[in-house]
């Protein structure tokens, strides 16, 4: 499935107006004020232009982003496919906040990059020698990230506690994520990381998709069957962000997802001329499967290249951070109460289960006595 998700040829995206350069956070130096500093550099540059809820018109007049009234910010993690324009779309977002004066917050998760291409508060790579913990552990590419990711799961509640410091000041939090996508998604240390980021803001999925690649209706469906997965996985509201529109038009996927028919019809022009019948009967099933998935899920168009689509983008994030806060906060609190309903059942059985022994002790003390008095 990632082989199939290469960049095709496309034209390299028109640079992103550039953000103001903001200090990263050496989480990797273990000094707390020395974190605290570094963060508040970062601050004077997203938030120089005034933070929060009034924060109001860019060089374009717009409002902030995420509403007039001072709100949480959302967070957005951006996960998908290698090469699908996960850190272009991030720059592009990122650039494009900067321009409005919308305060963001933006981290760096994939140490093998070799350059961010937006100015991020939190970089992984301060943290983590990607390099070198392949040396150290004799690991190749993916174990080096994997490790990397979770030496720095470990510190990620020093990163929550900067990030909860300025929930007022800023608007949104963007986090990119390491290239292979099964390597933040399914680790133990994905979860931990976007657990602790949904238990402090609201947090919405965008999965980003290499449209052009999609046109293959067997890609389509894969891409499909990853961000159901990754949804069910998280419970998190998940945003399809269908990028490099410049190249091709995402319309036909958004048909795929509400017109069964055209999907089929696609799918069968496919395997006639690839034959690939063994595939379609398959894809055909779980696109029927994914029908429930697809009535429950947001969709956009972007290009990450040119910008077009992205008030699209911003739109179905909000809609998607209504339903974090209709549907996900109230499930994680009861997922949380029931958690400590549990660990303290099983406290008062563990006392119940002290107070027995201590009382067969006594009957024990008591027999021995009774036998030594005999
Ligand atoms: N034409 C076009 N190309 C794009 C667009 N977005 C990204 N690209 C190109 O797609 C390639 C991959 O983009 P990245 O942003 O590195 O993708 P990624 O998903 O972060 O990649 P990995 O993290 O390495 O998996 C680059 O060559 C980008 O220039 C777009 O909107 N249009």
């Amino acid at each position: 499935m990632g082989d199939e998700q290469q960049t095709p040829a496309s034209p390299a995206p028109a640079p992103a107006p550039a953000p103001a350069p903001v200090a990263a956070t050496s989480l990797g130096q273990g000094d707390e004020d020395h974190q605290a500093e570094s963060d508040g550099a970062g601050a004077t540059t997203t938030t120089a232009a005034g933070a929060g809820a009034s924060t109001a018109a860019g060089a374009s007049g717009e409002a902030t982003k995420a509403g007039a009234s001072k709100k949480q910010p959302v967070a957005i993690v951006f996960v998908g496919m290698a090469g699908s324009g996960k850190t272009t779309v991030a720059q592009r977002v990122s650039a494009d906040l900067h321009q409005s004066n919308t305060p963001v917050y933006a981290m760096n998760l994939d140490p093998a990059v070799a350059k961010v291409p937006f100015g991020c508060n939190i970089d992984i790579r301060d943290t983590v020698n990607y390099k070198g913990v392949m040396k150290q552990y004799g690991l190749g590419p993916n174990g080096g990230i994997m490790t990397c990711l979770n030496l720095f799961a470990t510190k990620f509640d020093q990163v929550m506690s900067l990030v909860e410091k300025r929930t007022d000041e800023i608007d949104y939090v963007l986090m990119d994520t390491p290239g292979q996508i099964e390597v933040f998604t399914w680790s133990a240390s994905g979860a931990i990381i976007t657990e602790s980021l949904a238990a402090t803001v609201p947090t919405v999925l965008a999965y980003v998709v290499d449209t052009p690649r999609t046109t293959n209706p067997v890609t389509f469906m894969s891409n499909m069957l990853y961000a159901c997965s990754i949804m069910f996985k998280t419970k998190l509201p998940i945003v399809i962000v269908f990028n490099k529109t410049d190249v091709v038009s995402h319309e036909f996927a958004q048909e795929w997802m509400t017109d069964f028919e055209a999907f089929r019809d696609a799918l069968e022009q496919h395997s006639e001329a690839h034959g690939e019948a063994y595939i379609e009967d398959l894809t055909r099933s779980m696109s029927l499967v994914l029908d429930k998935f697809y009535a429950g899920i947001r969709s956009c168009g972007v290009s990450a290249a040119t910008g077009a689509g992205i008030e699209s983008f911003y739109a179905a994030v909000e809609e998607a951070r209504s339903e974090y806060d209709e549907f996900y906060r109230p499930e994680m609190e009861r997922r949380r109460d029931e958690a400590k309903r549990l660990e303290e059942q099983h406290r008062q059985a563990a006392v119940a289960r002290m107070r027995k022994n201590m009382k067969m002790d006594e009957n024990i003390k008591t027999d021995v006595g009774s036998d030594a008095a005999a």
